[in-house]
């Protein structure tokens, strides 16, 4: 399926995205991959989820203290083997869980509908398409999985606490339970999961959180988040030279991922957008 198929079947909210910058999440249908691909990955999150907790620590990367919710993150990379980086990444002697299947099958299919994703990015913005994938930007992927279980007092807590991505794209997977918020100016708006579409967040811009979950059903979301794969001091990024020129000049600086990476985060979710730290013009940051 080319991207012209793409929007022609059902990218929804696309025209809006393509005529409004202040929004980064959109829901897409008829992306290609089958009921019955999503079907069996949810089922087979659920059934990671049901395994007792002391088996299943040794695949936890974090514990939200605050958040009701349980995390599992695996990160990896295509510049070293697959298989290798989750050791590397998550815990020494990593076993392996029995759902490495359905989770590899799902890269694949998670990654194409990314490749087609950024093609249209770079698309809309006038450079060729490849752009993106040139500069790595499929290489290095952070899987987050996320478990909320039935929370019995929902008001005096969150799932997640406010955060933006840190990465170009993430391609999201929900099931059936609500939960979902995203920060659009000053209003929380939630994203209704609606079966089998994926949710895609461009960029580390809009803040989303998930409120806790008051229904029996646990609610579980998957997401890998798509960053370049040159991550050395001399990959440098920034906006594309194509597009800037004397009349509409760059508004962001260049920068490395170690530079980004000194930036702390991750486990308090800090809500700033790390690209804000970037922008050239700080009165525009104030307005
Ligand atoms: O669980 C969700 O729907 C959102 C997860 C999320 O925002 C994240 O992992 O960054
Ligand atoms: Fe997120």
């Amino acid at each position: 399926m080319g991207v012209k198929d793409l929007i022609d079947s059902g990218v929804t909210m696309i025209p809006k995205i393509a005529s409004n910058h202040d929004w980064g999440f959109y829901l897409i249908i008829n992306h290609g991959i089958s009921n019955e691909t999503i079907d069996r990955t949810i089922n087979a999150f659920e059934s990671f989820y049901d395994v007792p907790m002391e088996a299943k620590k040794q695949y936890h990367h974090m514990d939200h203290k605050v958040a009701f919710c349980s995390t599992f993150n695996i990160f990896y990379s295509e510049a070293i083997n697959w298989k290798d980086s989750l050791r590397v990444y998550m815990a020494p002697n990593l076993p392996e869980m029995d759902q490495m299947r359905e989770l590899l099958e799902w890269d694949i299919h998670a990654k194409r509908v990314a490749e087609e994703l950024m093609e249209m990015m770079c698309e809309g913005l006038g450079v060729k398409k490849e752009k993106l994938k040139e500069m790595s930007c499929l290489e290095h992927r952070k899987l987050v999985s996320h478990y909320y279980p039935y929370c019995p007092q929902p008001d005096l807590t969150l799932g997640l606490p406010p955060h933006t991505d840190r990465g170009v794209l993430n391609v999201l997977l929900q099931n059936k339970v609500n939960g979902l918020h995203v920060k659009h100016g000053k209003e929380w708006i939630e994203v209704k999961p609606v079966r089998c579409a994926l949710i895609i967040n461009v960029g580390d811009l809009l803040q989303h959180r998930v409120v806790a979950n008051p229904s029996k059903n646990p609610r579980i979301s998957l997401a890998p988040i798509y960053k370049p794969g040159k991550r050395g001091e001399n990959d440098v990024y920034g906006v594309f030279p194509e597009i800037i020129s004397p009349e509409r000049p760059s508004l962001y600086k260049e920068f490395t991922i170690p530079e980004i990476q000194k930036q702390g985060i991750t486990d308090d979710f800090s809500c700033r957008a790390i690209i804000d730290l970037f922008k050239l013009d700080k009165s525009e940051e104030e307005a």
